[in-house]
C-alpha cells in the first residue's frame, strides 16, 4: 500500500495563482513542508544528477578527502564529519552520511566556485550542475514570490520582490546544492538507524530530491511523520520538489512561518535490503549581509512569536552570522 502522505502538493502550473498563495502560507504555516509540482525539471535531468553524484561518491577516499569543506560550507564532508541534532541525548559522533557542497554559487550562470574534483569539470557535467542551479534559483524565487503576496510584505519595502531584492544573483551568498549518500550498514545497529539526526535548515528555503525506493525523510508534526515518495502529475517531469521553510523566514516572520524539524531514518526495507540512500538537496540563502529583521507587513507586526535573532551585543544578526554561529557547532568546530 503506498505511503500516506501528509503534505501538500502545490502545481505551480496552476493557472489560479490565488490559490498558490493560499497553500503554500498554509503549508508554511502548519506543516513548513510541502511538494511543489509543475517545476522545469525533467526526470532525465535528475536521474543525470543522481548518476553524477554516485559518480562522485565512487572516487577514491584519497581523492574526496582532497577537497574537505571549508569554512564557507563547500566542499566534502566525509562519515561520521557532521552533527545535525545538537540536543544533549543525541549520540556524541557524527551522521553516518558523506556530502558534496557546491557553493559560492553566480546563479546568472549557475556556476559553483570553488576547488573540485575533474568529474565536476567535464563540461557536460558543469553544464548539468549548472543548469540545474539556475533552475533551483528560479523556482525558489518564485514560490517566495508568492509567499510574499500573502504575507502582505510592503510595497515601500519591496512588496513581491522582497525576496529577489535580497537574492540578487551575482552577489555572494551562502546557497548550497548537495549532493548526499546515505551508505548501507552491513549490521543493523540502533546509532545508525538515523542518518541525519534531528534539526532545522538553517537557510530560507529547501529544496530536495528524495528517489524512488530510497525513502527515509521524516518531519515532526505532531509526532514523526514520514515523507513518501511521490510522481509528478506531469510525464516525463522529475518528481514533485519536497520543499521545507528555514531558520531565516521562521526568523523573519517572528515564527509565523515554520522551520519545521526533519531527520532522515532508514526504513526497515533498506535495512533490509542492504540499499544506500542518496538525496540531492539545495539550500536557499540569500546574500550573506541580509539582516534576519521582521519583514515589514502587518501580520509579522501583529505576531507575537518569537522573531528575528540577535547577536550578544543585541544587534540583528545576518544570514552569515547565522549560519556561520550553526556549521560551527553541527561541524564541531568549537
Ligand atoms: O537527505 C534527506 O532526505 C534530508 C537531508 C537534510 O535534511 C539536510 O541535509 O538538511
Ligand atoms: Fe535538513
Amino acid at each position: 500500500m503506498p505511503e500516506e502522505n501528509p503534505l501538500k502538493v502545490i502545481d505551480l502550473k496552476n493557472p489560479d495563482k490565488q490559490q498558490i498563495v493560499d497553500d503554500l502560507l498554509e503549508a508554511a504555516q502548519t506543516q513548513g513542508f510541502l511538494f511543489i509540482d509543475g517545476h522545469d525539471f525533467s526526470q532525465k535531468e535528475i536521474d543525470e544528477l543522481l548518476g553524477l553524484s554516485k559518480k562522485f561518491f565512487q572516487l577514491p577516499t584519497l581523492e574526496k578527502a582532497k577537497y574537505p569543506i571549508d569554512e564557507t560550507n563547500k566542499g566534502y564532508s566525509c562519515l561520521r564529519s557532521e552533527k545535525l541534532d545538537l540536543s544533549e541525548e543525541a549520540k556524541t559522533s557524527g551522521d553516518p552520511k558523506e556530502a558534496w557542497n557546491f557553493g559560492d554559487i553566480t546563479f546568472e550562470d549557475g556556476k559553483p566556485h570553488q576547488d573540485m574534483p575533474l568529474l565536476f569539470k567535464d563540461p557536460v557535467n558543469e553544464k548539468l550542475v549548472e543548469t540545474v542551479n539556475k533552475k533551483l534559483y528560479h523556482v525558489i524565487l518564485e514560490s517566495l514570490r508568492y509567499l510574499s503576496i500573502g504575507l502582505k510584505i510592503e510595497k515601500a519595502a519591496g512588496g513581491e520582490h522582497w525576496f529577489a531584492n535580497k537574492n540578487r544573483p551575482n552577489e555572494p551568498n551562502g546557497s548550497i546544492l548537495r549532493f548526499l549518500k546515505y551508505p548501507s550498514q552491513d549490521s543493523f545497529d540502533s546509532s545508525t538507524l538515523i542518518r541525519a539526526g534531528a534539526h532545522t535548515d538553517y537557510g530560507t528555503v529547501t529544496a530536495l530530491f528524495q528517489f524512488e525506493g530510497q525513502e527515509g525523510l521524516e518531519i515532526y508534526a505532531n509526532g514523526w511523520k514520514k515523507v513518501p515518495y511521490i510522481s509528478s502529475k506531469y510525464p516525463g517531469s522529475a518528481p514533485p520538489l519536497i520543499v521545507n521553510f528555514g531558520d531565516q523566514l521562521s526568523y523573519w516572520t517572528a515564527g509565523i512561518l515554520k522551520s519545521t524539524i526533519h531527520r532522515v531514518q532508514f526504513p526497515e526495507s533498506s535495512i533490509r535490503d542492504k540499499k544506500d540512500r542518496y538525496s540531492i538537496v539545495f539550500f536557499s540563502h540569500p546574500e550573506h549581509d541580509t539582516l534576519l529583521e521582521p519583514i515589514p507587513s502587518d501580520i509579522i507586526r501583529a505576531a507575537k512569536g518569537r522573531g528575528a535573532n540577535n547577536t550578544a551585543d543585541g544587534d540583528l544578526l545576518t544570514a552569515r552570522q547565522h549560519l556561520d554561529n550553526k556549521l560551527n557547532a553541527t561541524y564541531f568546530r568549537k
